[in-house]
């Protein structure tokens, strides 16, 4: 049971209480003083049972603190205690929900963006009060306060023992499979269009972004893959049969990389990773067995970050392309002090001549937040076809995933040009700098492009890369 050193029964005048991101509880009433003082009680709260949750569960940090839910727009912790146990009483779980825009697929494999979808991010009663029916009490209240029902919820990378919660008091079982993290159930999609709680609206993208199930590499790893107009045009000339038959051995393989469960199964080794982990002795093992939970999310969390970085080295060299913004080679710079490494972006070096690709050094994902953060801007020089010696070439990328070899696409617009996206999908522009690449494929407003559980969700929509 989880005590703290003040009193929580003015903050709890009933057993279940609900906060969002002004970290007080919905029945909290009071001057600003007293304001302050719950806020900071709150967070405290908050924090502990989000350290448990996380503990609990093997992850390396908490996908739930007080500080996500401040910056939180759309997110609501359900805090469960008992006010008369101990002294100051306790607090005995947390459920945390909120709603995110998923990119998911339905029980044909059809891929839907799903708005304002309802999803449940964490769960957490106290390991001595498990299994007595308290984790049902605060789903419960959860559900009659967001007019929610289980099946349309989604559920962020479950563990095992919330998969046999849902399970034994909800009946759900059959799940669909997904290429994120999410888990959802079979009757997820039924009735109609508008069936996700309150605001949940989806939409079937193979009709209206461009978006399609493939059968490439990219779609087993990451769903969908842009295949723009041409390619729409040509999938609508006919071939239902083969098409149809594509689509369920996609499903099949999808079925086999599914995470199913918090601790996920192995997953297929992504080409980009390898390449990514060469230097560093990793060989690139998607990993997510039991027990590798923590450290594959963080080589997740790494993998996105690196990847946020050759994104903004793809970016420059667009601009590299532009004969007009060609340089000549900066002077030798003055020998300056050492700048602090945390503090200074440095831009990224010129590829290497040998072919062995050095990834960008993004050291944590706080770091690939304060890269995402500065929007972007190019770096202090550029490198000029005359640098380079190429044409046309995105070196970030190129050298990531075709080493030795010159690499030239049809840039149509830039938006397209090699640019590998992470969390937002095509013509997704961002609109303001916390926003960023947040809200497309499956996460929410929390900053930084994890998702709560840490994770990142890529998305390559450069299909000519694999
Ligand atoms: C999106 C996410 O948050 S994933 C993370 C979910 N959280 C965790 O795994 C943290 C550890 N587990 C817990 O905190 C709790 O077990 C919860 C929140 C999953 C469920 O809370 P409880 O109070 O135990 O649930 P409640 O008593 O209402 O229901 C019990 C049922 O949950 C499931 N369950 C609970 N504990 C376990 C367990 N140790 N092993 C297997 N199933 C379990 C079972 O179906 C159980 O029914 P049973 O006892 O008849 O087998």
């Amino acid at each position: 049971m989880v005590d703290f050193r003040f009193d929580i029964k003015p903050l709890f005048p009933q057993p279940i209480i609900k906060v969002t991101s002004n970290l007080l509880p919905h029945t909290f009433r009071g001057d600003r003083r007293q304001c302050l003082d719950a806020t900071s009680k709150m967070s405290e709260i908050i924090d502990q049972l989000g350290q448990l949750s996380a503990i609990s569960q093997g992850l390396s940090k908490p996908v739930t603190t007080a500080q996500r839910l401040r910056m939180s727009e759309n997110q609501t912790i359900y805090l469960l205690a008992d006010p008369e146990a101990g002294n100051n009483g306790v607090v005995t779980g947390l459920l945390k929900v909120g709603t995110k825009d998923l990119y998911l697929f339905d029980e044909k494999g059809q891929t839907r963006k799903m708005e304002n979808s309802p999803s449940i991010l964490d769960f957490y009663v106290h390991e001595s009060r498990q299994r007595a029916g308290l984790g049902k009490r605060l789903f419960e209240t959860m559900l009659r306060e967001e007019q929610w029902t289980p099946l349309k919820c989604s559920v962020d990378r479950p563990s095992e023992k919330l998969l046999a919660f849902l399970g034994k008091h909800y009946g759900l079982v059959r799940t669909i499979p997904q290429a994120n993290n999410f888990v959802l159930y079979e009757g997820f999609f039924n009735d109609g269009s508008t069936s996700n709680g309150r605001n949940g609206h989806d939409s079937p993208l193979s009709q209206k972004n461009g978006l399609h199930i493939t059968n490439s590499p990219n779609t087993q790893l990451f769903g969908a893959t842009y295949l723009g107009d041409e390619a729409n045009k040509r999938s609508s000339g006919g071939r239902r049969d083969s098409g149809s038959q594509q689509q369920s051995s996609l499903l099949q393989q999808i079925t086999q990389i599914s995470p199913n469960g918090r601790y996920g199964a192995p997953r297929p080794t992504c080409s980009m990773a390898e390449i990514i982990h060469a230097g560093s002795g990793n060989s690139g093992k998607g990993g997510g067995g039991s027990g590798a939970e923590s450290s594959s999310g963080n080589d997740i969390a790494e993998i996105a970050a690196q990847l946020q970085h050759l994104q903004t080295i793809d970016h420059y060299s667009v601009q590299d392309l532009q004969p007009e913004l060609e340089i000549e080679p900066e002077p030798e710079p003055e020998p300056e002090p050492e700048p602090e490494p945390e503090e200074v972006y440095t831009p990224p070096s010129p590829p290497p001549k040998s072919h062995t690709p050095t990834p960008p050094t993004v050291r944590s994902p706080d770091r690939a937040e304060s890269i995402i953060g500065d929007n972007r801007k190019p770096p202090a020089f550029q490198l000029s076809k005359q640098h380079t010696g190429m044409k046309n070439r995105s070196f970030g990328v190129g050298m990531a995933v075709m080493p030795s070899s010159k690499m030239e696409f049809n840039q149509q617009e830039r938006e397209d040009f090699g640019v590998v996206k992470i969390n937002r999908p095509l013509g997704n522009e961002i609109t303001s700098p916390g926003h960023d690449n947040t809200d497309a494929m499956s996460t929410v407003s929390s900053g930084g492009g994890l998702t709560d559980q840490g994770y990142n969700d890529l998305k390559f929509y450069h299909n000519k890369l694999w």
